[in-house]
């Protein structure tokens, strides 16, 4: 399994498409995942239930596609605050997707699908790079630089450092 963690706008859920698609697996993402158990957007989990009930979707559905997804996984820029998941991705290929403040903005743009963005996004991803990036760079097994380069590229490199294995 290769694990893909990093901020929002990192490209995680991009990046594991291409990844899959380059190593002939599949791409799982925990998002999505989280969203078809719900039914619903995780803006609307957000607002209707709070953080905290969705962070508990989120490290079950990390959990299960853990135990039994084999290929790429992409998970929300969130999950790696849990100690529990911090610990399920322990003898993983963990691969940290860096993104300065920048590239994180002009990605995210002013969409209204990161809940956590919501009022100023530039402050709120600065302060969550803050916060993260020594969670991050602790779990992961390799990290990649994605500001001013196509996600392709990122793919590319990510094949390059690991191989064929997912
Ligand atoms: N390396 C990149 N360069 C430019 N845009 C990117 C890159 N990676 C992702 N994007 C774009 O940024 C947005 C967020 O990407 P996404 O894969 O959803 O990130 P994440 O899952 O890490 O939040 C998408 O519109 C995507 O097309
Ligand atoms: O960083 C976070 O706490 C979050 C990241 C989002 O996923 P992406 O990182 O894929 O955007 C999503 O899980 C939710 O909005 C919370
Ligand atoms: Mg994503």
């Amino acid at each position: 399994m290769i694990v893909l963690i990093g901020p929002m706008g990192s490209g995680k859920t991009t990046v594991g498409g291409l990844l899959a698609a380059r190593l002939g697996t599949s791409v799982r993402d925990t998002d999505h995942d989280v969203e078809a158990t719900a039914g619903r957007a995780i803006s609307e989990i957000f607002v209707d239930e709070g953080e905290e009930v969705f962070r508990a979707l989120e490290r079950a559905a990390v959990a299960e596609a853990l135990a039994t997804h084999d290929g790429v996984l992409a998970l929300g820029g969130g999950a790696v605050l849990d100690p529990d998941t911090r610990a399920l991705l322990a003898g993983h290929d963990v691969v940290f997707l860096r993104v300065g403040l920048s590239d994180a903005v002009k990605r995210v743009g002013l969409g209204t699908s990161r809940p956590l963005l919501l009022g100023n996004v530039r402050g709120r991803i600065k302060a969550l790079l803050d916060e993260r990036t020594p969670i991050y760079e602790s779990v992961a097994t390799l990290a990649v630089e994605t500001d001013g380069r196509e996600p392709d590229d990122v793919a590319d490199e990510i094949v390059a450092a690991l191989g064929a294995r997912a």
